[in-house]
């Protein structure tokens, strides 16, 4: 069984797919987190972050490992752990361009395959070209500014600059970001992060509640 759980950047996709993974009792999976890894690897060896072959090809040679736990991802690279380096100003800077390499896509699509199920895939095309025969499908979204507002809690910028920034990212990650024709559209912003959850869990067939 997988569920798939997209949107636009700080809608809640990660602590709401946590809430939902958590109450059915199986692994969320970040796929954002493969994206910002690649974009952290690729900044440290100073790679032009537009040059394909060059981004995949240190990929293969330092490859990533996801730790898809309930109670939040975890990124190794060999012994090294990545996963508190990956929200900075800077990876949120360059995920998009290295996000719009296809090579990589289609790396980052097979190291989630891989992955044993059940699972809550997050991310942008987890609906559409990663999962397309998943058991449930959603996409959230939420105004700019209240995403701005929310992401601020966790960055040093002042809110009309996160939300440029995250506009921007909007515009960037457009092409991969479409909803699934069969996904439940949740507007976010007039909900807590329970109601989110609430709401998603309500109408995931009983299958999946009771697997
Ligand atoms: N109604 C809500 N739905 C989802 N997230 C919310 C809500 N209210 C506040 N948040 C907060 O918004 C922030 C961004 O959520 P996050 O899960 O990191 O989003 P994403 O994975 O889409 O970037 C988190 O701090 C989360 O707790
Ligand atoms: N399945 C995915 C997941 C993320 N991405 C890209 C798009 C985003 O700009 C970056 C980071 O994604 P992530 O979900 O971690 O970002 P946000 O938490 O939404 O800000 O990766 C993607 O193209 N496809």
């Amino acid at each position: 069984m997988i569920v798939t759980i997209d949107g636009v950047a700080a809608s809640g996709k990660s602590s709401v797919s946590g809430g939902v993974a958590r109450a059915l009792g199986v692994p969320y999976v970040s796929s954002g987190l493969l994206y910002r890894a690649a974009t952290l690897l690729g900044l440290e060896a100073r790679l032009d972050l537009h040059d394909a072959p060059a981004v995949l090809a240190h990929l293969q040679g330092h490859p990533l490992r996801l730790e898809p736990l309930a109670g939040g991802n975890r990124i190794w690279q060999g012994d090294r752990e990545l996963t508190g380096e990956l929200h900075s100003t800077r990876v949120d800077a360059g995920v998009s361009v290295v996000a719009a390499l296809p090579e990589v896509r289609a790396w980052v699509d097979a190291q989630l395959r891989a992955l044993p199920a059940p699972f809550v895939a997050e991310g942008r095309d987890m609906g559409t070209a990663v999962f397309p025969h998943a058991g449930a499908k959603f996409y959230l979204t939420a105004s700019p500014r209240i995403r701005a507002q929310r992401r601020a809690q966790e960055r040093p910028e002042d809110v009309p600059a996160i939300e440029a920034a995250l506009v921007r990212r909007d515009e960037l990650d457009r092409v991969q970001s479409a909803p699934a024709p069969d996904a439940v559209v949740i507007d976010t912003g007039p909900l807590t992060l329970d109601g989110v959850i609430q709401t998603i869990l309500a109408q995931l067939p009983a299958q999946l509640t009771s697997a």
